[in-house]
């Protein structure tokens, strides 16, 4: 007998540290049955400081301060939704090294579902990694099952623009997402994060809105092909990264004006995707936009020029950018209480497909 479908709440706190993202989704772990509503809870500029300066603290390391700011703005916002089954729990990524230290995503999910007195699902990439796996990204079962809900026949991709870049290829005619073929995800290099990171030193704001800045500059040629030589971008996939594995690029635009730092650093993230394709098993029919770069005119321009297939916004399938990723732990979270695998080798090179997370029952 198939398992009845849960109503289960994801909350993400991405790496560009604007806020906590949660949403509802109603699933059996295979299908989505229906979205349900969805809310935000920004971080204030101190608190914001306080996630920046712990980034790169693993557990033992001083996070008590950091630590509080997560719970206490998840607690804020989760408490908003009282008729949940069960809550997807993601946490801050204060750092990432699969191959060396591991992976570091701050939250107690213990005392979450203590306060929310609901069963709560948390700490979903150590298992993976303890497997050989990247630990990320961990949305492709989820753009799966997107892909399936949209209806879609043949082979597209989801695109996740936010502090980091991440890709799944999905070949949405699979019976499931563990099925060898069905996806192929990885980090494409970086989003948003180096030009929040540049918008911030030189000009105290939060982002480059609606790419304002980067229309008004000129690529600089030179400083893009020297980021279009690392290596990561030929390293065949899985593979992932951490917020701040590309800081060579603050380097690279130091001397360039802040319109064309903005310019040249729009034209890094999105030539990293156009470099992304071509580990694609096939061309994809179509690429879906998710994340807050999909707000980024000019980096969406650029895209478009780039890509030989239409990049549009995963609103034109019906879906909501701005909470995928809450959706897509909401998701997962249903597939762990019922032990199902959250990630694969062709995901995360994980050596077999696993139930990754931690439960904390109530
Ligand atoms: N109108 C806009 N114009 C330009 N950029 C925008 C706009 N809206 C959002 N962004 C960018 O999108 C970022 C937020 O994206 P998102 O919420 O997808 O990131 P995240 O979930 O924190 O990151 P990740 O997916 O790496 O964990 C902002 O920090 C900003 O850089
Ligand atoms: C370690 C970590 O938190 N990685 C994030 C980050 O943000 C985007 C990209 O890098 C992706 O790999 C992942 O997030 C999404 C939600 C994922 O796991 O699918």
């Amino acid at each position: 007998m198939m398992d009845a479908p849960l109503w289960a709440l994801g909350a993400m706190s991405g790496t560009s540290l604007d806020g906590v993202d949660a949403a509802l989704v109603q699933t059996d772990g295979h299908r989505i049955h229906a979205f349900g509503e969805s809310g935000y809870r920004e971080y204030s500029g101190d608190e914001r400081r306080v996630l920046r300066e712990a980034l790169g603290r693993w557990p033992g390391e001083d996070t008590a301060d950091a630590l509080r700011v997560v719970q206490q703005a998840h607690l804020e916002l989760l408490a908003r939704f009282p008729q949940v089954e069960v809550v997807g729990f993601h946490g801050q990524t204060l750092a990432h090294e699969p191959r060396g230290r591991g992976t570091h995503q701050l939250g107690d999910g213990d005392a979450l579902a203590e306060a929310l007195e609901r069963d709560t699902v948390w700490d979903f990439r150590s298992a993976d990694v303890a497997l050989g796996g990247e630990g990320a990204p961990l949305a492709p079962f989820f753009h799966f099952a997107c892909a399936q809900w949209t209806g879609a026949q043949a082979p597209l991709a989801f695109l996740n623009l936010g502090g980091v870049g991440n890709l799944t290829w999905v070949d949405p005619t699979r019976m499931t997402p563990e099925e060898e073929g069905a996806l192929l995800a990885f980090d494409t290099g970086p989003a948003n994060a180096p030009l929040n990171d540049l918008v911030a030193d030189r000009l105290g704001l939060d982002c480059d809105r609606d790419g304002a800045l980067a229309a008004r500059g000129t690529v600089a040629d030179g400083a893009l092909e020297r980021f279009l030589d690392e290596a990561y971008f030929r390293k065949m996939p899985p593979k992932s990264l951490d917020r701040d594995d590309f800081r060579m690029t603050t380097e690279l635009v130091k001397d360039l004006s802040d319109a064309d730092a903005a310019a040249t650093l729009t034209a890094m993230s999105a030539t990293s995707v156009m470099l992304a394709m071509e580990h694609c098993p096939v061309p994809p029919e179509r690429v879906l936009v998710t994340g807050g770069g999909r707000k980024n005119p000019v980096m969406m321009a650029m895209l478009a020029a780039g890509l030989d297939c239409p990049v549009e916004p995963v609103e034109a399938v019906g879906l909501d950018g701005d909470m995928l990723e809450a959706q897509a732990f909401a998701y997962l979270a249903v597939r762990v209480m019922r032990g199902m695998p959250t990630s694969a080798p062709d995901t995360t090179g994980v050596a077999a497909a696993v139930s990754g997370g931690r439960i904390s029952r109530i």
